[in-house]
This record gives structure tokens, C-alpha cells and sequence, in this order.
């Protein structure tokens, strides 16, 4: 049996009312006088049926299972105590129940068997002895106290046994507390498993989520996938419909480019006889072309290869000039008058005429592009392989270098640049029948019979010294001299204020040095035509001589004298080469003079040749102006053989 169920068992023997309560209802009930436990059984036996509904109800729950041990009276009992007050109320209660005799100790029990009354205990226990009745009180006090000496035993029993059911219940409530540090210890893991179990939910939960957003993340690009498949699809159908399309129009293409292929091959052959036609007519074109020259050359000739041009300056404040007379409807005429005192005295002054005829005469209104047109045609005779010299000749302040070069507006543009720009034009043009040309350029003075390179740049020292020689095949060369490659108008036209630069240093040392020097610039023309195999080769060169003045009637003297003499001797010399050309001597004096010699190639049979003759039309010019028309008049007059050009 379990501390408990023992500690339960005991329980009624602290409840002794109610058999004292059954002995009460049972007041003189036989078994009363027996205090052995069977009695008390038997007496329980027979109570049981009249036992209160209440302990009936209460007893079942806190009776121990084995009722039925030797102290099963006090089994009974302990349904009365459970159900009854605390102890305290149950001593005065049994101190106040015992008399009646429920629980009745067997000396009481034995006394008032002694007595032999039972009224006597009842008299003890509900009423009063009479006074005299000593003994009664006495064996009443006795059975008091033995009932008293009993409740204290059993007091004392109980007391032990609740010790002992106390240490159970302790060793039970010990054994209860471990199991219950077992079961917090579980509870504890418990609590671990179940945080653990939690966590690991949370993570999952956590997982779970981030798959979600996953997977929603994934149907979300699924969809966009769906979409894109969807216009893609679109795309493709249009593709589809496009390509049936293009295929339809390119069977059409077929069709036309076959047509095309068939028209091409027309057109081709049309091709090949336009090209045909083409080059006849480009034979036909050089065929004009050299007729053209032919022609242009014979008329040249016709005109004569030596042409003089005479320019009359307008006078300084304008007017007409007193002494020379230009007919109006005669533009190669000219008259020099002047009145002249009658030597015989009879008759007067008589007006002296001296009359001039030149290839052409312009008056003071003449501008620089009616001059130029006429020497036009020699410049395309330049291009076309012939050599071509202009050169002016005239007194000082005539005009020379202002038909030569000219001014700076653009009407006032000399011979010069305007024939280097028609060299450049006609060149231009001729490239179209298949002519390459290649110029040079060169600038050189006459000074005192020495030569003066106008192209030299040098900074400082002694500039080269310059002479003239003569190659095999007859061509003039100067040493040391700048021979300038040039391609454009432009180039050449910088050449030109490179020797205006030139003159205008060597001026600042030399008064006036430009009317005492004759400055020559040539430009050498070297032509191919490639497809013909034609080439040629011409100098166009073009000559500002120096002032004509007569030594007497400057009255030069040193220096200056010296200066005249040169210019005079090479203006001579001019002459004489001209005159010895005319009559065809066998010995041309070009070595005579510098200038002469620089220009032979261009004075002589292979040379177109234009002089201008300029004059002044002042009064105190007449006589220069007579010698200078004399000596153009002796040019005039000379008819040199006929040119050729020179071509390969
Ligand atoms: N046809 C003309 N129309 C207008 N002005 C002219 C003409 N000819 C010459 N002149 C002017 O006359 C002046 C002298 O002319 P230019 O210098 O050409 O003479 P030149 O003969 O060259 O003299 P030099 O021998 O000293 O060089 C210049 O101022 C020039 O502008």
C-alpha cells in the first residue's frame, strides 16, 4: 500500500462521532457494551443503510480502496472527518458527544455496567446526579477522564499518524517536486524544442515568403516573356506578310531588271557609238585646233611678225596736245607738226608735218583693255608654241610702265597681268582637248649692262652676280637666276610685287633707277597633248625699257652720263638687231648689249615680236617724240621671215 492510500486509511480513527452518533441513535443498542473492533464492524455493518445521505456522498471519494483492513472502523470515520469542521471544533465536539456515549471508552462502558443502570450514564450524560450520589458523580468523572485518557491516545495515535502522513505527504511533495524539476526540465527542452521548432517555422515562413516574391517575381517576368512572345509573334506575322510581299515585288524587279539588263546592253552599244562619234569628234576638234593655229599664225604673218603699236600719253591737266595730230577715221595714223621759222624770211613761219603710220595708233583716251585686245591674239600664239616678245620703248614719263603694268584699279590693269591672266584661261581651256602645260617664271633687270634678279629674296650680303649664256640647242639661260615654277594667275602676280619690291629698294639707292634700266619678265609656256604626242615650247616675254631721252638734251654728266650711254647703246643695239633681222644679214649683233643677247630667242625668225612706241605729248617732248617715232618707224618697216612654232 502507497504512503498516500495509508495516510487516507487512517483518517477515520480521528472520527469516532459517528459511531457515538450511531451508539446514540441506538441508545441501548447490545453493542454498546462490547469495545472490540468486531463489535464496532458489526455495528457498521448494521448502520451503514441508515447512514446520512451527505456521508454516503462523501465517503466513496476519500475512502481508500482498502477499507476492508483491519481499521476499516476507522475507514468509516474518515468520511465523517473529511466532511466534517477542523480539528479544534471536533475535540469540543467529542468532548460534548462522549457523554452520550457514541464513542464511549469500554471503561465507561464498564462502569455503567457495574452500576448496573443505564439511567445512570444517561443521568451523567443528559441530566444531573443528585447531589448525594457521590459515587455516581465520581464513577461518572471516572468514566469521564477514562474517555478523556482514550481521546488523548487516540489524539496522540492520530498525531503520529499525521506525523507519519505528513513525512509521506513531505516525501510525496519531495518525490512531486522532483517530478515536477523532471517535468519543468521537459517543459524547459520543451521550450527549447518548441523556440527551435519555431525559428525553424520562421526561417520556412521567411523562405516561404522569399519564394513568393520569388515566384511572384517570376510571373511577373513570365508575363512580360508572354507579352514579348506575343509581339514577337505580331512582328513575325508582319515579317511573314512583308517578305510575301517583298518576294512578290522581287519577282517583279526580276522582270524589270531583265528589262533593264536588255535596255543596259542597248544602251551600251549606243554608248560605244557615241564614243566612236565622240573621239571623230574630238580628231575633228585637234584638226580644228591646228587649223585654228594655222590659221591664227598665217594671219599673224600677214599683219607681220615685227607689229608696232604707237600710244600717245593724255597730257598732264588734259586737253589736246598742240603738236600731234591723230585723224580721226584713221587708227593707224599719226602727225607730228610744228611750226618752223621761214629761212628765207619772205614767207613766215611754215607749219612741218611729219607723218607716221604704224600697225595701230591710240590716242590719250585709249584705255588698257583696248590696248590689250589687240596684242590678245599674240599672247593665244604664245600658247600655241610661237615666241612672243612686247617690249615698250619711249622717252621718260611717256607711259611705258603704265602699259606694261599698269595701275592698281582693275581698269587700270597694264599688258602684263592681263596676259599672264589669258595664259592661264587659254591653258585652262585646252586642258579640255587634252593639253598639259608647266610655266616658269623669271624677272631680271638691265642696269648699266649688268644684270639684277627682281625674284631674288636673299636677306643682306652680296647678291649673286648674273651671266648670259647660250645652250647647244640655241636657248637663253641667265646664271643664278630665279627661274620660278608657277601654276596659277595668282603666283605670278606675287612674282610681280616681288619685283616691284625689288625695284622700289634699289630706288631708294639710286634716284629714278627705274627709267634707267629695262626690266624684262618671261614666262616660259611648255605644253603636251599625251594622246596626240604633241608638245611644245615658247617664251612669252615682255619688256619695259628705259627711258629713250638723248644724251645731249639730258646734258647727263658722271654717273648719269655713263647711265645714258648704256641705255643708249642697247636702245641702239635694239635697232640694229631689228634692221640686221629685216635684211636678213648673216650676222645679228644680239651680243652687243645685254638686252639684245637676253632677248634673242624672242627677236629672232621663230618670234612674234609687238613694240609699243609711246609718247608724250608735251610740247618740250616733240624731238624725243619724233627720234622715238623714227626709230619705231625702222622697226616698222622691217618684215622678218616667217615665224614657226616650235612643236615636236
Ligand atoms: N595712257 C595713260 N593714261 C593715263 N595716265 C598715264 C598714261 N600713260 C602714262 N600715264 C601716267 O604718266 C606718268 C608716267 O608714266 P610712266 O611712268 O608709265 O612713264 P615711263 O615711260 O614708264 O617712265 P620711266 O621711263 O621713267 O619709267 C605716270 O604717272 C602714269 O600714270
Amino acid at each position: 500500500m502507497s504512503g498516500k492510500e495509508n495516510a487516507l486509511s487512517r483518517l477515520p480513527i480521528m472520527s469516532a462521532k459517528r459511531p457515538a452518533a450511531a451508539a446514540s441513535s441506538n441508545t441501548s443498542g447490545s453493542s454498546m457494551e462490547s469495545t472490540g473492533q468486531p463489535a464496532q464492524k458489526k455495528q457498521r455493518r448494521e448502520a451503514e443503510p441508515a447512514r446520512p445521505k451527505a456521508a454516503l456522498s462523501t465517503a466513496p471519494v476519500r475512502r481508500p480502496p482498502a477499507a476492508s483492513v483491519s481499521r476499516a472502523p476507522r475507514a468509516t470515520g474518515a468520511a465523517t472527518v473529511a466532511a466534517a469542521p477542523s480539528r479544534g471544533v471536533l475535540r469540543k465536539t467529542v468532548a460534548s458527544v462522549a457523554p452520550r456515549g457514541g464513542a464511549r471508552p469500554a471503561a465507561a462502558a464498564s462502569s455503567s455496567n457495574k452500576a448496573g443502570a443505564g439511567g445512570a450514564v444517561a443521568a451523567a450524560v443528559g441530566g444531573r446526579r443528585p447531589g448525594w450520589d457521590m459515587r455516581g458523580k465520581v464513577s461518572d468523572m471516572q468514566a469521564k477522564l477514562q474517555s478523556l485518557q482514550s481521546r488523548d491516545r487516540t489524539a496522540k495515535e492520530e498525531t503520529l499518524e499525521l506525523r507519519g502522513a505528513a513525512a509521506s505527504a513531505q516525501q510525496r511533495a519531495a518525490q512531486l517536486g522532483e517530478e515536477l524539476e523532471g517535468q519543468r526540465g521537459q517543459l524547459s527542452a520543451y521550450r527549447g524544442e518548441l523556440a527551435e521548432v519555431r525559428g525553424e517555422l520562421e526561417r520556412e515562413a521567411s523562405e516561404r515568403r522569399g519564394l513568393q516574391r520569388e515566384l511572384g517575381g517570376l510571373q511577373e517576368a513570365h508575363k512580360v516573356v508572354l507579352t514579348l512572345r506575343d509581339s514577337q509573334e505580331l512582328e513575325l506575322q508582319a515579317g511573314r506578310a512583308k517578305l510575301l510581299a517583298q518576294g512578290s515585288s522581287l519577282e517583279l524587279l526580276q522582270a524589270s531588271l531583265q528589262q533593264l539588263q536588255a535596255s543596259l546592253q542597248q544602251r551600251e552599244q549606243e554608248v560605244r557609238l557615241l564614243q566612236d562619234t565622240v573621239g571623230q569628234q574630238k580628231d575633228a576638234l585637234h584638226a580644228g585646233e591646228m587649223e585654228r593655229r594655222q590659221l591664227h599664225n598665217t594671219l599673224q604673218e600677214l599683219k607681220g611678225n615685227i607689229r608696232v603699236f604707237c600710244r600717245v600719253r593724255p597730257l598732264v591737266g588734259g586737253g589736246p596736245s598742240p603738236h600731234i595730230l591723230l585723224p580721226p577715221d584713221d587708227h593707224k595714223a599719226l602727225v607730228l607738226a610744228r611750226s618752223e621759222e621761214s629761212h628765207v624770211g619772205r614767207t613766215g613761219d611754215t607749219q612741218k608735218t611729219y607723218n607716221f603710220s604704224f600697225d595701230r595708233v591710240f590716242g590719250p583716251s585709249a584705255s588698257q583693255q583696248e590696248v590689250f585686245e589687240e596684242i590678245s591674239l599674240l599672247v593665244q600664239s604664245a600658247l600655241d608654241g610661237y615666241n612672243v616678245c612686247c617690249f615698250a620703248y619711249g622717252q621718260t614719263g611717256s607711259g611705258k610702265t603704265f602699259t606694261m603694268e599698269g595701275g592698281d584699279s582693275d581698269a587700270a590693269v597694264g599688258v602684263i597681268p592681263r596676259a599672264v591672266q589669258q595664259v592661264f584661261l587659254a591653258a585652262h581651256k585646252l586642258g579640255a582637248q587634252g593639253w598639259e602645260f608647266s610655266f616658269t617664271a623669271s624677272f631680271v633687270e638691265v642696269y648699266n649692262e649688268s644684270l639684277r634678279d627682281l625674284l631674288y629674296t636673299g636677306k643682306g650680303g652680296k647678291r649673286p652676280e648674273h651671266e648670259i649664256r647660250k645652250s647647244a640647242a640655241n636657248e637663253i639661260s641667265v646664271t643664278n637666276l630665279t627661274y620660278q615654277k608657277v601654276a596659277t594667275e595668282g603666283q605670278v602676280q606675287n612674282l610681280i610685287a616681288i619685283a616691284n619690291q625689288n625695284r622700289s629698294t634699289a630706288q631708294t639707292t639710286l634716284n629714278d633707277r627705274s627709267s634707267r634700266s629695262h626690266s624684262v619678265f618671261q614666262l616660259d609656256i611648255q605644253g603636251e597633248n599625251a594622246g596626240r604626242d604633241v608638245r611644245c615650247k615658247s617664251t612669252l616675254c615682255l619688256v619695259d625699257l628705259a627711258g629713250s631721252e638723248r644724251v645731249l638734251k639730258s646734258q647727263a654728266q658722271g654717273e648719269r652720263f655713263k647711265e645714258m650711254t648704256a641705255i643708249n647703246g642697247s636702245l641702239s643695239n635694239l635697232g640694229l638687231v631689228i634692221t640686221a633681222l629685216a635684211n636678213k644679214e648673216s650676222h645679228i649683233p644680239y651680243r652687243n648689249s645685254k638686252l639684245t643677247y637676253l632677248l634673242q630667242s624672242c627677236l629672232g625668225g621663230n618670234s612674234k615680236t609687238l613694240m609699243f612706241v609711246n609718247i608724250a605729248p608735251e610740247p618740250d617732248s616733240f624731238g624725243e617724240s619724233l627720234n622715238s617715232l623714227r626709230f619705231a618707224s625702222k622697226v616698222n618697216d622691217c618684215f622678218v621671215g616667217t615665224a614657226s612654232a616650235n612643236k615636236k
